[in-house]
This record gives structure tokens, C-alpha cells and sequence, in this order.
């Protein structure tokens, strides 16, 4: 774990001032009296176990030191404390050998053992012990004020952005709430600079708000003067419109005013409190309200103590086509707009009758989600980050029957959109006129004022090339007021896409649903003013110990390359190096091992290749069934239908095509032989597959993730990058360097040195486009499959652009969250050139290379 590493999307924090420099540190040189040696040795001595293995001390330095302290130290305490002076030597001892890492002049309280964390006054990273007692309330209030940064099984990290005090106090926080709890919770008082950072971030958060009131937008805030501030900023005076109209509920004033909307007595569907009020309403007593202690039991805050807004709201309206670059603007002048939206008295949008079934319960923290949503009677936007598998689509349908409004539901394929559509109907009472599909295929309108429509962000945003029908549809879904727009995967849409969406569809609320808050492009940042803040994220960890996903061992296994296939590695430039660590044999023979014996345990297993020349060659090796972008969709539903059902197909091989929006509960076994390149969400969502593995619940049931890597290539290092997002969430990854028992395997693949020449030369005689990873996803009209760049994964995107960008230069280098191994590479060149005994095919190859490349040179030159 690092202080410098740093969660994707956060701004670095710019705090005030560092630490006091120490009068110790700027000692100038004293002649030392003789004891002064043997007492600095002594104070050495006593020091060692904090000075970290291998530092080195500079002893001269430190006796210098030493003598000035003792001075310094003489001079203001007077003989009669020598003991404060000793500790004091020490601490500047250790000060010295810990220069800027020495936090000792932050003074451990008295019960510091009782309080769970330590926060870097530096940087703002926050430490907590999460084997605390108070460990579980610690996270939650961190959570609500900061951003997780890594979270494995003892230590947690966290760290305070903006954007994430921006979130705490949209969920209702005060400033003086987060300094005070913090300094309980801290083991050190809450350094000075943090203090001031919290306050001067906060101070102007939550008093911007953006409401949108007949079809209108509008800036609102009960503080005028706040407004006049946003007013004089040149991009908001020329987004105004200076209304004509005024009708009652907006009167006209230097800022158009309003009522606040009244706090009433939400209930969230779905939960433990609904059940409750309908026994009570059933049994006739009067529901006592229980709001308050659901939004304690969530931030810790008594909803009582939450100031309700001034009478006076003062607003004026913006136009609709510079929405996105107000907010833009709002949020870098540090006043983030609030989007809430009092649905239960907004009597101008007609109410949808939807509610969840009587059947159906949400889970503990799907309810706390929403309740982060929800917690003072009004739908905040923003954005909930719950693991694969989880139940995001629940949580999105519920959010749904509490707003009662039309909802409009965008996702990132057809597909999905028809898994969104069924779960509507699964989890809740909609009836199918009131919920409608637009796709390529389907444009369909719901009945009646007011409902449901699913359809893909592309099918919304893009502009050209629509049908007649599609414009048609299009003009029915900007003419009205949406009360809710619910935004799936949000990590993966475009930020121009998002923008359109935005900007055309008007709605009151929005909510932003994933699994990995990560992108490997800068875009992060845009979701938090396009969307709204993080007002949720779950604890991985915490819901696989709580049996709600499953328990995954996670494993990558070393496979050496074959000295040829090796030796070809060094020596080719091209993308074919991609082919040839993937088809190493040795990865071939690891990936029969681990298919064998996990079907020997009963487990179903999928076997994940993102290059489809792999998944085909490796497939019809081991006799497997398998599915790619090529593979009709009749022909998908049968082999998935199989797997699930039949205890002949164990496993199948699925490229990326099966990264998302498969469900099967079935697998418990997931094994990777190749994927794209760096991409940390890839990781995920491929763990998210045996996540939701039906049998996560059984006694000591363990799904197993494994990722087959050949030593010493390129795959090592996208290996780590890839594993990153994963660690974070407490996630281990074993490295296995030998299968036990493989040798012995009966029919080994490719034992032999003759076969695996053979596969080294149908490797090589493939057309270089066998090694690309980007082609394999047909997306249908609307996905937005087809939209997704190499940059999405953490390369550089197909049409490199000149982009500036802030950044560290580990980010640049590509070196974020990496440990930097040194390799000797003069001496894989020097292997490569060796003048080894060359196969006569290979000779026969290079001797046709010599001769095309000579003739390429003679006409060149002409
Ligand atoms: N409260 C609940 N009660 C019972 N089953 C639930 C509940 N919530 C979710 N599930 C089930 O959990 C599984 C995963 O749900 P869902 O597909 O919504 O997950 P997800 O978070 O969207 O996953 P991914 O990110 O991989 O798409 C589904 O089979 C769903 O029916």
C-alpha cells in the first residue's frame, strides 16, 4: 500500500501548508563534547528498531543534531525535565531518519489504541485499522466522506478529495460534523491542515442547487449572494435566460424565488421499514415514522439536525443547450450544482402506479445505497458503485418505484436493454404497456402519461443517420419531463455520448449505476458534474464474507515460455508477440491441467480469450465448446443453455463477448489465457461472472480465479496493472509457479518438442490481424460496444490525438500502481541475436524474410 498511489478520478490535494519545519533540521554544525558521541550512539541504539532495514545513517549528521537538541532542549526546560528532553532527542533522531514520512510531531492521544485511524496531513490519506472494534462504524463514515483507495483484509486506506467531500455533503454532512467525528475516530488530533482543507472545500458546497421546473432549468439557492458570485462568471451570465414568463410558482424577483420543498415521509420499497408500515397500516395503527432512524443508522446524522433550506430560494434560468457547461463551470469555481428533486410534490409530472412486488426483499446494502439516495425525502443524482453481481439492476428498479415518475433507462447493448425490461417485470409490478423498448429493432411507446422506456445511450445520443421511426421516438423522449433517468455502466460511456444524453434528455434526477468506478482515460472527473457525486460504494469484501457474492481464491499462474517459442518472442517486433506468449504451450498445458481437475471437483468452468485466434485453436484442442463475436446467437443460447443444464459440458470458452451481461449463475471456475492488455475493469468484470455463482452459500464454497501468464513477457506486466483495481478491493492473488501433478497428466498437450514446433509455425505463418483484441465484439445498432477504444484499456487509442492532461509522471509512464522490477534487457537482446541451432523451418523462414526485405530495399531504391 502507498500513499502516492491515487484513486482514479480524485484531484491531488492542494493543502495549504506543509508541517512547521523542526529547528533540529536546519541545525547549523556544533562542535560536539565527547559524551555527546556515545549519548547519540546510545539514543542510536534505542532508535533501531524504528529505522527501516537498509537505510542508511549518516552518524555525523546525527550526532550534530543531537547536540543542537540538547541545546535547544537545556535552554527551554531547565534541568528539572530531562526525561521530556530524552524523548525529544529521540523524536528528532527519528525525524531525521524519516525526513518527510515522520509524522511524530502529530502527538498520539492517551487512548490512541482505542481509536481506529491516523490521517497524513500531508496528502490526506487516511489509515484505518479495520481490526478495530469500531472498524465497520468507521467505515461507514469514511466512506461517506472519502474515496476508498485500497481496501484489503487489516489495514484500509482511504483518501479526502473534493469530490468526495462534495459527496458528503450532498448526503446531507456538515462541516462540523466531518471534523468532529473524524478527531474521534483519530488517533492524533486532526492536523491543521486538514482541518482547514475540509472547511474550505466545504463552505460552499450544497448551496448551489439545479432543479428543473416546468421543462426548465433553473439555479437555485437560498443564498443570493452566492448567486450573484455565479452571475459574474462570463460562461453562467451568457447561459442565463432572462425569462418573460412568470407563472405562480415562480415569481419574479432580483432571482426568480420559491418554496422549499417540505421533508415528508419517505419509505423505501422493498425494505424491512415498508414491511413494517404495511403490517402496521394492516393491523391499523398509525405508521410511526422511522425516516429519521434510517438516515442515522446511514450517515450517523440525526435527519432532525439537518438544516432544512432558507423559505427564500432565489433562482434564475439557464439555457437547456449550456446545461452541461453551467455545471462544468459551477463545479470549477467550487460551487458543485446539487441535483435533487422533490418528486411527491411535483404535481406537474403525472405519477407512474409502480411498485415492487410483494415478494420481493431488497438486500441490507441495497437499502443503504438508497438510502444515501433517498435520506431526506428527495432523489439526489449520483452515482452507486456496487461489485459484479450484486444487484444493481434491483437497485435501479427501486429507486424507480419510490420516484413513481416516468423513468427512462439507458444501457450499453440491446441485449442488456431486454434484460432490463425482464427484470422490470421480474422484481415489480409494471405491466408491459407501461414499460417500452427503443432499439434497432423494437421503437416502441408506453400507454398513458406517464412510463418506462429502455434503450442504449448510442440510440439516444447519436444524431445521424436516424430512421423516420427513430426520430419519431426521439421526439417523444425530448418533448417530456422525465422524473428519472437511470444511467447503467457509467464508467464506460463516452464523455461526448453522456454530454448529448444530458443535454437533450430533460429529467429531474439521475442515477448512475457500476461495478468499477475505474476508466483508464482521464474522464473519471466529467461523470461527477455530468451525473452527480459517488453517494455509495460497497465493500467487496464485505458482501462475499456476508455470503451475498461469492468467495473467489485468485490465483495467476506462471507458465515459462518454450525456448522457441521464447527465443521468436525476443525476436519478433510486431503485435505477433501477443500470439505467441498466448499460445506458449506450456499456457496450454497449465490450462488442460486446471480444466481437468476443476471438473474433477464437480465446478462448471468458463475459459476467457479475448484473441479468438487462441480461443479457437485452444478450444478445439481440448475438445471444448466455445462462443466468439462469429457465433450465431441460436448457436450461443444452445451452448450456454447446455452448460447450464447438461453434466456433459462443463466448460466452455467464451471470448470478450461474454465479459458482461452473462449471467450464469452456474460457473464457479473462471480461467484466463488472454486478455486486453491492462484494462483493470476487464479484471472485474470477468470476476463478476462466478460472483453471483449460485452455490456461494454452501459450507466453505470457494469460486477459483485463475490467470495463466508466460514468465517473463509483456503478460507480467499487464498482468499487474490488470490485477490492480482487484487488490484494492482486498482480493489476493496467489502466484503459482508450478501445477502439481501437470507431468503426469494423462495426454498432455503439446509434450513433445516436434509438436510444439508445430504450433510455433502455425503461429507464425497466422496474418499478423490474428493477434488483435479489438474486433471481436460485433455490437448491433445501438450498442455501444463498437464504441469502446483501445483507450478504454489502458493503451493508447487507435487515432492518438494530442491530449493535455494533469498528471503524475508514473501515470504517464504508464507506471501507476506498479512496483518497478529492474530487468536485465541487454540480456534478452543478447539471447535474441544468439547464433542458436535453428530449426530447418524457421531457416527456411528467415532465409524468405532476408530476400523480401532486400527486394523491398532494391525498389525503394528505385
Ligand atoms: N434483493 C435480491 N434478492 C434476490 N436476488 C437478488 C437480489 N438482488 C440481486 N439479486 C440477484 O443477483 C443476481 C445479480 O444481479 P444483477 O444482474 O442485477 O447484478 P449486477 O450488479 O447488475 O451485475 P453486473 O455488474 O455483473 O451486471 C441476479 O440473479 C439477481 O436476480
Amino acid at each position: 500500500m502507498s500513499n502516492k498511489r491515487s484513486a482514479e478520478g480524485s484531484v491531488d490535494l492542494a493543502l495549504p501548508s506543509k508541517r512547521p519545519r523542526r529547528a533540529a533540521e536546519d541545525a547549523a554544525y556544533i562542535d560536539l563534547e565527547d559524551d555527546d558521541a556515545s549519548q547519540a550512539q546510545s539514543a542510536l541504539d534505542d532508535t533501531a528498531s524504528l529505522v527501516p532495514r537498509g537505510a542508511t545513517i549518516n552518524f555525523s549528521a546525527l550526532t550534530r543534531k543531537l547536540a543542537q537538541a540538547r541545546r535547544t532542549d537545556s535552554a527551554e526546560d531547565g534541568e528539572g525535565s530531562s526525561l521530556t528532553a530524552h524523548r525529544r532527542q529521540q523524536d528528532k533522531l527519528v525525524s531525521h531518519i524519516f525526513m518527510d514520512q515522520d509524522f511524530s510531531w502529530l502527538h498520539l492521544k492517551n487512548d490512541h489504541g482505542s481509536r481506529p485511524l491516523w490521517i497524513s496531513p500531508d496528502d490526506g490519506h487516511i489509515i484505518l485499522e479495520n481490526f478495530s472494534p469500531i472498524a465497520e462504524q468507521a467505515q461507514d463514515f469514511l466512506i461517506a466522506i472519502s474515496e476508498p483507495v485500497s481496501r484489503p483484509t487489516f489495514i484500509h486506506e482511504y483518501k479526502l478529495t473534493s469530490y468526495s467531500l462534495y459527496a458528503a455533503v450532498s448526503v446531507g454532512l456538515q462541516t462540523e460534523d466531518i471534523i468532529e467525528v473524524l478527531n474521534r475516530l483519530s488517533k492524533v488530533p486532526i492536523p491543521e491542515t486538514i482541518v482547514s482543507f475540509i472547511r474550505e472545500r466545504t463552505l460552499s458546497y450544497g448551496k448551489v442547487k439545479l432543479v428543473l421546473k416546468h421543462n426548465k432549468y433553473y439555479v437555485e439557492s437560498s443564498h443570493p449572494e452566492t448567486l450573484q458570485i455565479l452571475l459574474k462568471d462570463r460562461v453562467i451570465r451568457e447561459a442565463r435566460v432572462h425569462s418573460q414568463i412568470v407563472d405562480n410558482s415562480i415569481k419574479a424577483a432580483t432571482f426568480t424565488t420559491s418554496k422549499a420543498p417540505v421533508k415528508g415521509n419517505l419509505v423505501i420499497p422493498g425494505t424491512k421499514e415498508a414491511e413494517k408500515r404495511k403490517e402496521d397500516a394492516a393491523n391499523g395503527k398509525a405508521g410511526a415514522s422511522s425516516e429519521a432512524e434510517l438516515f442515522t443508522s446511514v450517515v450517523g446524522v440525526d435527519a432532525d439536525e439537518i438544516e432544512e433550506d432558507d423559505d427564500n430560494v432565489h433562482a434564475f434560468e439557464i439555457d437547456d443547450a449550456k446545461i452541461d457547461d453551467v455545471k462544468k463551470r459551477c463545479n470549477e469555481l467550487e460551487y458543485p450544482m446539487l441535483e435533487e428533486y422533490d418528486f411527491r410534490n411535483d404535481t406537474v409530472n403525472a405519477n407512474l402506479d409502480i411498485d415492487l412486488k410483494p415478494s420481493t426483499v431488497i438486500r441490507p446494502y441495497q437499502e443503504t445505497s438508497l438510502s444515501k439516495m433517498f435520506g431526506n425525502g428527495r432523489a439526489r443524482s449520483g452515482i452507486i458503485v456496487l461489485p459484479c453481481g450484486a444487484g444493481k439492476t434491483l437497485v435501479g428498479i427501486t429507486a424507480a418505484c419510490t420516484i413513481k415518475k416516468s423513468c427512462l433507462v439507458l444501457c450499453t447493448s440491446s441485449v442488456s436493454v431486454m434484460q432490463w425490461k425482464q427484470q422490470f417485470m421480474q422484481w415489480s409490478n409494471v405491466t408491459e404497456r407501461q414499460i417500452a423498448v427503443f432499439t434497432a429493432d423494437q421503437k416502441e411507446k408506453f400507454a398513458g402519461d406517464s412510463g418506462i422506456v429502455v434503450s442504449t445511450y448510442s440510440m439516444v445520443a447519436n444524431t445521424h443517420n436516424r430512421s423516420h421511426e427513430s426520430k419519431k421516438m426521439m421526439e417523444f423522449l425530448t418533448s417530456r419531463e422525465w422524473g428519472f433517468i437511470l444511467l447503467d455502466e457509467v464508467h464506460v460511456v463516452p464523455a461526448a455520448m453522456f454530454r448529448r444524453v444530458v443535454t437533450t434528455i430533460k429529467a429531474h434526477s439521475k442515477l448512475g449505476l457500476t461495478a468499477t468506478l475505474v476508466r483508464e482515460d482521464d474522464k473519471i472527473a466529467d461523470l461527477n458534474y455530468m451525473i452527480g457525486p459517488k453517494l455509495y460504494e460497497a465493500n467487496w469484501m464485505d458482501l462475499a464474507a456476508k455470503g451475498h457474492i461469492a468467495n473467489v481464491q485468485c490465483a495467476e499462474v506462471w507458465c515459462p515460455m518454450t525456448p522457441e517459442f521464447y527465443r521468436e518472442y525476443l525476436r519478433e517486433q510486431s503485435r505477433k508477440r501477443m500470439l505467441l506468449y498466448c499460445m506458449n504451450p506450456r499456457k496450454f498445458q497449465a490450462c488442460q491441467f486446471l480444466i481437468k481437475y476443476h471438473e474433477d471437483r464437480g465446478d462448471k468452468i468458463i475459459v476467457f480469450s479475448d484473441n479468438v485466434f487462441a480461443l479457437e485453436a485452444y478450444a478445439k484442442k481440448l475438445n471444448k465448446l466455445y462462443i466468439h463475436g462469429g457465433t450465431g446467437q441460436v448457436e450461443r443460447m444452445r451452448i450456454l443453455q447446455w452448460f447450464q443444464h447438461s453434466p456433459d459440458v462443463n466448460t466452455i470458452f467464451l471470448s470478450k463477448v461474454g465479459d458482461t451481461s452473462i449471467d450464469l449463475p452456474e460457473a464457479t471456475c473462471l480461467i484466463q489465457i488472454s486478455s486486453h492488455f491492462g484494462s483493470r475493469r476487464q479484471e472485474a468484470q470477468r470476476l463478476g461472472r462466478i460472483l453471483r455463482a449460485k452455490r456461494r452459500n454452501d459450507e466453505g464454497f470457494n469460486a477459483f480465479f485463475y490467470s495463466l501468464v508466460s514468465k517473463d513477457t509483456q503478460e507480467m506486466f499487464y498482468s499487474t496493472k490488470r490485477q490492480q483495481f482487484l487488490i484494492d478491493q482486498g482480493y489476493a492473488f496467489k502466484v503459482i509457479t508450478h501445477l502439481d501433478g501437470l507431468e503426469g497428466l494423462r495426454d498432455l498437450v503439446y509434450q513433445s518438442r516436434d509438436e510444439q514446433i508445430e504450433l510455433l509455425s502455425s503461429v507464425l505463418l497466422a496474418n499478423e490481424s490474428e493477434a488483435d483484441l479489438g474486433t471481436d465484439v460485433r455490437a448491433g445498432e445501438g450498442d455501444l460496444a463498437g464504441t469502446i477504444t483501445s483507450k478504454d484499456f489502458g493503451l493508447p487509442g487507435r487515432f492518438p490525438g494530442a491530449q493535455r492532461t494533469t498528471g503524475s509522471l508514473t501515470a504517464l509512464s504508464g507506471a501507476q500502481h506498479m512496483s518497478y522490477v529492474e530487468q536485465n534487457k541487454s540480456a534478452n537482446k543478447k539471447l535474441a541475436r544468439e547464433a542458436a541451432p535453428r530449426h530447418k523451418l524457421f531457416a527456411k523462414r528467415d532465409k524468405e524474410l532476408a530476400a523480401a526485405r532486400k527486394e523491398a530495399r532494391a525498389a525503394a531504391r528505385g
